[in-house]
């Protein structure tokens, strides 16, 4: 089940779209100095996005080419772009720290659980679906995107029961810091155990 070594730590942020898996993941990535494992995505940077930041941003021959050498342990298409995740930045990311993180849907989530079971730690993040809409149409979406991203909401948010935590999201420093204490429990036991 996957190549890593006991403490190695894998957190996922999972939940439905728009719930804030992003703002919540980095803002606990950065306050802990987690290192984030980005996926490879074929579609255009929106304003503000980067680069090696939000995503490894990919033509779709290169997307194809990757995974015909077999390279993502884990790839979905959404809304015509293709996403993929490499094992090899994952078990390259452990060389340099303890703890990793990533942001995938809940069908990402569960392939990675499947694939490296107890070193993942899926962490759900939710709010109810008027907020969602509410904030996606603030953040300039149309009405018809919105709509898309939340035809599967209630099917994304049964994927809370399989988790290990969940936490709602609304007042966002708040969600932040109640991840934070969760998560510094489990890197606390990896140093208590190293002694
Ligand atoms: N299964 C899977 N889902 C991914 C991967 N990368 C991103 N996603 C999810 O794909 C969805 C669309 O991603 P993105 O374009 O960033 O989101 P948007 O800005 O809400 O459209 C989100 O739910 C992401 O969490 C991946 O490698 N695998
Ligand atoms: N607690 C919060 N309160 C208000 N707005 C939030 C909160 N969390 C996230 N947002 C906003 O909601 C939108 C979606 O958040 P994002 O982190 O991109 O979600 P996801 O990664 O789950 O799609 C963004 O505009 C973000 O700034």
């Amino acid at each position: 089940m996957g190549d890593l070594k006991d403490r190695e730590l894998i957190f996922v942020f999972t939940g439905p779209d728009g719930s804030g898996r992003k703002s919540v993941a980095d803002s606990v990535g950065t306050t802990l100095g987690l290192s984030k494992v980005l996926s490879y995505a074929t579609r255009k940077p929106r304003p503000g996005e980067v680069n090696g930041q939000d995503y490894h941003f990919i033509t779709p021959e290169l997307y194809d080419q990757l995974a015909a050498e077999g390279g993502f342990i884990e790839s979905v298409t959404i809304r015509e772009t293709h996403y993929g995740l490499r094992d090899k930045d994952i078990e390259r990311n452990f060389q340099n720290k303890g703890c990793i993180y990533l942001i995938l849907n809940p069908e990402g989530a569960e392939k990675l659980k499947q694939t490296y079971g107890e070193h993942v730690i899926r962490l759900f993040i939710y709010a109810d679906r008027n907020t969602i809409e509410t904030r996606q149409l603030a953040e300039g979406l149309t009405e018809e995107d919105v709509a898309m991203r939340l035809s599967h909401y209630e099917a994304d948010m049964a994927y809370q029961l399989q988790c290990e935590h969940a936490f709602e999201n609304y007042d966002l420093s708040h969600t932040v810091f109640d991840i934070t204490n969760t998560l510094e429990t489990y890197l606390k036991r990896n140093l208590e155990e190293r002694d």
